[in-house]
Order: structure tokens, then sequence, then C-alpha cells
């Protein structure tokens, strides 16, 4: 499901929409392969999902990020990202809806497959 997670396309989500169950959320974790974590994001309070990386240096810490960025972009929909010497902390949750929707699993499974073609990650 992690590939058909990316192969994805995010979609306005308006305030108002449903947030997923905890069955779907459940779900789609599992199928994201147990690299993503559900955490409370210290100032929304909102469950996020949440990954943190590691990387070599700086340069290629920024280089993820930008090109997290950039996915985002596309997608219109956007995360959190804390780039800081040697690790990238992405957290991805939907402020429209205050909780988690289906863009979210399919941006963190996009961010997967960013982070497989990218330099100096740290396993
Ligand atoms: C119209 C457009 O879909 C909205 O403004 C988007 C922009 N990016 C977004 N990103 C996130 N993470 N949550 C949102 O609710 C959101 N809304």
């Amino acid at each position: 499901m992690s590939s058909s997670l990316a192969a994805g396309s995010c979609v306005p989500c308006r305030r108002g929409a449903p947030a997923l169950s905890d069955a779907d959320v459940a779900a789609r974790l599992q199928a994201l392969g147990g690299a993503w974590q559900l955490a409370p994001f210290a100032d929304s309070g909102v469950p996020v999902l949440q990954r943190s990386v590691r990387f070599r240096n700086f340069r290629t810490a920024l280089a993820f990020t930008n090109a997290v960025g950039a996915m985002a972009e596309a997608q219109k929909h956007h995360p959190a990202l804390l780039t800081e010497w040697g690790s990238v902390r992405v957290a991805w949750w939907t402020h429209a809806i205050g909780g988690l929707h289906d863009n979210d699993f399919i941006c963190a499974a996009k961010t997967d497959e960013l982070l497989a073609a990218a330099e100096g990650v740290k396993e």
C-alpha cells in the first residue's frame, strides 16, 4: 500500500472534512512500514505523522528539506520541517481539520521516496 500511497495525489481539504478514523490511521501507518510515528505536536496538540532522519551534514539535510518542500508545493499540502545540523524532522497533519487526512499519508509516502534518493542519509 505504501507504493500506492506514494502514487496518490493530495486533494484540497476543507474545514469540516472528516479526519481519518483510528482504524484507518493504524492501517495506513502499517502500510508506511514502521518508520513513521504518531506524535502530539507541541504547539497544536493534534496527533501528527512524524519521522526524523539523520544526515551526515547540514548541506545534505537542507537539500532533502528543499526536496520535501518542492513536493509539498506540488501537492498543495505542507509539512512542518525542522532542519538541524545532521537531522531533519518531518511532520504531516492537516491544519484545516486539525487531524490526519489521507493527504498526510500520501505525502509521508512521497517523503519516503525522496529519502530513498537523498544524499548523505545516515542509516
Ligand atoms: C487550498 C489548500 O488546499 C489549502 O490551503 C492547504 C494548503 N496546505 C495545507 N497543508 C496542511 N498540512 N494542511 C492544510 O490544511 C493545508 N491546506
